[in-house]
């Protein structure tokens, strides 16, 4: 966009009441040219932005990128559009603190680079899944489009910014979106279809309890993805998509009082199962139960480790050892229950915890499941759990791949975008390919899991789930690596342009041990492919 000098434009000034609504330009009114000097110096310093005309005469002096930038030759008093938006994310524009900074708008000029209305789609190809983008895909209805929109849209205007606090403020969720998640039943859906959902109005109402099926639960995990903060994901009652289902399906009558307020966001639960002494090897695990005197009574003594959520959750659903085996127990905190955080490599909000038991008395009704056989309950869990990782990280890979279409059309190196280089195309590529094949895999495993038994899910998709598992963590770290050469620098710092792929790249890791290490399950998946080789079967 070439530059032009401030004097010979007329500014459209705004009335008090729209600077703040940014871009309600129909209420403008004219009041003719503005100045009669050119702006174009220190303490009287306008620029204009994307047709808009920006005062920094007084802000210049606090500008995050120093004085001295903004009375370059090339920026006092010009059109700065190009050099703005290569140095800024566009949401700067939008923060509140700098309103009172907008003039008015040039006469005769829009807006290009306006954020698009809540709720709307990326227009960046593979921004979105192919159905989403409106493409034939032969999974979804009408219900399956009803949903991601209304997840979108909360997204855009509730979640996101929750997301952007915790990452920076390390607290816990707002008690108040967590009952929001309640209130869309969000965190019902979250464990899949089935009995749990009887009698709920799922997602204000845009699909029946009956009709929820795992396409529906897959675009609410992925819509809840694009927010891009790893610790939201983890942050945001993902301790009981993993530790109600034991409640679920093996808790006895007594316990499932305590359903409805977990559903509603108001009490919260985790997965207690890996230790300082097991993590894969869940059989490894030391904490211990033994029975009271009155067999009233499990008495628990031991330790847990990286449980997310942990820090504050209401209930453990806790494996332990017994004098035969494992055994699963739901844990109230109570006496003798210690959560303590552990700092991990991305913000605290998680409340990944370790935790401590000591002569904890839990009631024998909340054994989960039969005594000994624990271990038919932590792997009934796992093949949704990885399904959920796996759901999270194809959008963690598109965002990035989102972000990196962006900036290297927008950025400039060597006198033309970066996207003009070849060797960067050659990168986008291999980013939008695993993401893509990434998806399409995920996709007809879902489709699978809609049609399959509990007990067929077991049998026929462990090992392709595992093995799916594996792939998307190693190619998430491939993209990692793709998307930080080409952003360079900007990939490692925690603010800017680079924000999101510098969390990326330090977190990426993270989805090749959750819910089994990346190697185990390579050769989980192979061994059971061994399983079903035929023993006639030659070459
Ligand atoms: C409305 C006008 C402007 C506002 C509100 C603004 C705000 C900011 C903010 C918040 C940052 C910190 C980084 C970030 O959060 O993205 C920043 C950095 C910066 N700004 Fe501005 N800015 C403005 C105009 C400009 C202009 C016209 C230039 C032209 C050269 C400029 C050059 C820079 C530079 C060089 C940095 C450091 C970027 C980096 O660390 O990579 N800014 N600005």
């Amino acid at each position: 966009m070439a530059s032009k000098q401030l004097k010979e434009i007329t500014v459209e000034e705004w009335p008090r009441s729209a600077i703040l609504s940014f871009f309600a330009v129909a209420q403008l009114s004219i009041v003719g040219p503005l100045w009669d000097s050119q702006h174009n110096q220190d303490g009287d310093l306008w620029v204009i932005i994307d047709a808009k005309v920006f005062d920094l005469s007084k802000f210049s002096a606090i500008h995050p990128g120093g004085k001295a930038v903004l009375l370059a030759d090339d920026v006092r008093g010009q059109d700065v559009t190009e050099l703005f938006y290569s140095l800024h994310k566009s949401e700067v524009l939008l923060r509140p603190q700098y309103a009172r900074l907008r003039k008015g708008i040039v006469k005769g000029q829009e807006e290009q680079f306006a954020p698009l209305p809540h709720g709307s789609l990326s227009p960046i190809p593979y921004g979105a899944p192919v159905v989403i983008q409106g493409i034939l895909f032969p999974y979804y209805g009408d219900s399956h489009r009803r949903v991601q929109k209304v997840l979108r849209t909360l997204m855009d205007e509730v979640l996101r910014s929750e997301a952007q606090d915790i990452e920076s403020s390390g607290q816990r969720i707002s008690q108040k979106v967590f009952e929001i998640g309640g209130e869309y039943q969000l965190h019902a859906t979250r464990l899949g279809p089935g009995k749990h959902l009887k009698g709920l109005t799922l997602v204000g109402g845009a699909v029946k309890p009956e009709e929820f099926d795992y396409f529906h639960e897959l675009i609410i995990h992925q819509e809840l993805a694009r927010s891009g903060y790893r610790t939201f994901q983890d942050a945001y009652w993902v301790g009981a998509v993993i530790g109600l289902p034991p409640v679920l399906n093996f808790g006895r009558p007594e316990i499932q009082h305590i359903v409805p307020d977990i559903f509603a966001g108001k009490k919260f639960i985790s997965l207690a199962i890996s230790e300082a002494f097991a993590g894969s090897d869940v059989a490894g695990i030391r904490c211990t139960a033994k029975l009271s005197d009155d067999k009233k009574f499990w008495i628990v003594n031991g330790s847990k480790k990286w449980i997310t959520n942990g820090h504050f959750s209401d209930y453990f659903s806790t494996g332990v050892r017994t004098d035969k085996g494992l055994t699963m127990l739901l844990i109230p905190r109570g006496p003798g229950v210690e959560t303590k955080p552990i700092k991990t490599a991305y913000s605290p909000a998680a409340g990944t915890a370790y935790i401590t038991f000591d002569n904890v008395k839990v009631p024998i009704e909340n054994t989960l499941g039969e005594v000994n056989q624990g271990l038919k309950v932590i792997l009934s869990n796992f093949n949704h759990e990885r399904w959920v990782i796996v759901a999270n990280a194809v959008q963690g890979q598109r965002n990035i791949v989102d972000a990196a279409l962006r900036w290297a059309s927008q950025r400039k190196a060597f006198g033309k975008p970066l996207i003009e280089l070849a060797i960067v195309r050659a990168k986008l590529a291999q980013m939008i390919s695993r993401a893509e094949s990434s998806q399409t895999w995920l996709e007809h495993i879902t489709y699978q899991m809609n049609h399959m038994t509990y007990a067929e899910q077991s049998q026929y998709l462990a090992g392709p789930m595992a093995l799916l598992k594996q792939y998307i963590s190693g190619v998430g770290q491939d993209t990692a690596r793709d998307v930080t050469q080409i952003f360079g620098g900007r990939a490692i710092t925690q603010s800017g342009l680079g924000a999101a792929v510098e969390l990326f790249h330090r977190t990426i890791a993270y989805d090749a041990i959750l819910g089994g290490s990346e190697d185990v399950l390579a050769d989980l998946g192979v061994r059971q492919a061994q399983k079903f080789i035929p023993k006639n079967a030659r070459l």
